[in-house]
């Protein structure tokens, strides 16, 4: 009983040092009183992006959190954003890594949880050279356009007045074949939508991916508790080993396969020598690209579905857009998608408004710097709210309004060069993928609009529909969003394969 007592004295004497001393000197930003041992814990949200809003409210656009004995600091205005990813990026391009993604990722040796250096820059030149250049992603573009042509399909072939579609399930379904195609050259279905064995080990590493990534115990805000066993290490570990397994079978299966397709094991296997790959970075890339790529392209189709359908004039006036510039009797093709100026604005509309990372990803200090009137210290995680800055009075006008010809009369940029809306961040950690998901994005809307007519589900009235987000690092909306469709093109155009349907 004695030495338990004693262990749990030091702990919290330790703990009290450590929260109110660890920084002595630093004038740190304003925030909630934190508790010792816990810091902040108990003042975590499901929905910490609109937390942190509500907190800058009380305390400013600068405010700290401790979780447990880490400090986290939460940028929740344009101009500071600025200095954290512009004026001093270079000290702040770290990654927080829990100690669950730290096991998944064996400490960063990938690319989105590896912290800045060597490593880092080495895998990000081959990404924005090889996976993502304009030519590469260009040369991507008929696998989604084949996906796509099969989620029209499957929607037209549910087609019914009373039948409510659920869009997300038909969504998921197309991004998951896009961004696996696209990593590994393959479809893991056959066109009826049966998946191969390996395609139902794919999806079934995804869905638990998502709860391992979610489950965050409370241990593992505590750094210096780690001694103490969590119980999940085993199962992330099982994990892990099968995501390995998977990536390494179909790793081996391409390198004896030659094939003329674009994909991204094809790129990484071609340059593996000159950028002096080693297995364990090949198997990260892959898991990378499939996690960041996927479910963030989705989300966005299903807001921008939600905000158009809930508005009438919305949805006509994109459907006049189509009329005019493609017709009623061929889909769209890349060629006239740069002619849709009001269906780019719906895009960056809906990007602004939710954009699918609220506090993009977690960014780490590998120095002391100053932001604003405050310090950062060296260690501390970086937080910038995106969904905050979006919805800022300050940045725009009628800012909860869902008006895409605001993009119409002010022209601006959604890849990181204005401030106000960052919906891939910016600078060092930029998003590779934000020309390639825009693109996705942009195909997938334009398609269910141009291909169908969407109303609400029978009795629904649009205020009613549930606008609040799912927690976790992607958020997708709460309740999957339902809608009914109808077919707006002659209906032989839905029989064709995808080149037919085309001028
Ligand atoms: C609508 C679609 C997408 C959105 C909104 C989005 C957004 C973001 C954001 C906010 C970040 C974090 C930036 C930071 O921490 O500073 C990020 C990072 C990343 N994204 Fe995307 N993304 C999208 C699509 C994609 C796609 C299609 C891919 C690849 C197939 C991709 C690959 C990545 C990677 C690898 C990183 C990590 C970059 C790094 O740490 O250096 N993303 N994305």
């Amino acid at each position: 009983m004695f030495i338990p007592l004693l262990a749990l004295s030091i702990i919290f004497i330790i703990s009290i040092f450590r929260v109110f001393l660890h920084h002595p000197g630093y004038r740190l930003p304003p925030g909630p009183k934190p508790w010792p041992i816990i810091g902040n814990l108990f003042d975590m949200k499901p929905l910490m992006f609109r937390y942190l809003a509500e907190m800058s409210e009380v305390y400013g656009p600068v405010t700290s959190l401790w979780i447990g004995s880490s400090l986290s600091i939460n940028i929740c205005n344009s101009d500071l954003a600025k200095q954290v990813l512009k004026e001093n990026d270079q000290h702040l391009a770290n990654r927080s890594r829990t100690p669950a993604i730290s096991l998944l990722t064996n400490h960063g040796k990938e690319l989105i949880w590896a912290d800045y250096g060597n490593h880092y820059i080495r895998l990000r030149k081959f990404c924005n050279m090889e996976l993502f250049s304009p030519k590469s992603v260009h040369s991507l573009r008929p696998i989604w356009e084949d996906e796509i042509s099969i989620m029209v399909k499957s929607i037209f072939k549910d087609c019914n007045p009373e039948r409510n579609s659920v869009l997300r399930d038909y969504l998921r379904e197309a991004a998951f074949h896009i961004i696996t195609r696209i990593v590994f050259g393959t479809r893991f279905a056959n066109r009826e939508g049966e998946l191969s064995e390996q395609g139902k080990e794919l999806k079934a590493i995804l869905e638990d991916e998502i709860k391992h990534g979610a489950s965050l115990g409370i241990l593992d805000h505590i750094p210096w508790l780690s001694w103490i066993p969590r119980l999940q290490k085993s199962e992330l570990k099982k994990h892990k080993g099968r995501q390995d397994r998977l990536a390494r079978t179909i790793l081996e299966q391409r390198r004896t396969t030659t094939d003329h397709q674009q994909h991204f094991i094809g790129s990484i296997l071609k340059q593996q020598a000159e950028y002096e790959f080693g297995e364990e970075t090949i198997l990260g890339l892959i898991w990378d690209m499939i996690s960041a790529g996927a479910d963030t392209s989705a989300i966005s189709v299903e807001w921008a579905m939600a905000e158009v359908i809930k508005n009438k004039n919305i949805q006509k006036r994109i459907q006049e857009e189509l009329n005019d510039v493609i017709g009623l009797n061929c889909i769209i093709t890349e060629r006239e998608t740069s002619k849709l100026s009001y269906l780019q604005c719906i895009v960056k509309e809906v990007l602004r408004l939710h954009p699918p990372t609220p506090l993009m990803l977690p960014h780490k200090a590998n120095k002391n710097v100053k932001i604003g009137d405050y310090d950062v210290p060296r260690g501390s995680t970086v937080h910038i709210n995106i969904w905050a800055i979006a919805r800022s009075p300050e940045n725009w006008e009628d800012p909860l309004e869902f008006r895409p010809e605001r993009f119409l009369e002010e022209d601006v940029d959604v890849k990181g060069h204005d401030f106000r809306v960052l919906p891939f961040g910016s600078g060092r950690r930029v998003c590779p993928g934000a020309a390639l998901g825009i693109d996705m994005v942009t195909s997938m809307f334009g398609h269910l609009l141009q291909n169908f007519h969407w109303s609400l589900p029978q009795g629904v009235k649009p205020e009613e529909v549930d606008m609040l987000e799912r927690p976790g690092l992607v958020t997708y909306m709460r309740t999957p969003f339902q809608a009914v469709a109808t077919p707006r093109l002659p209906l032989h155009l839905y029989q064709m394969g995808n080149m037919d349907r085309t001028k």
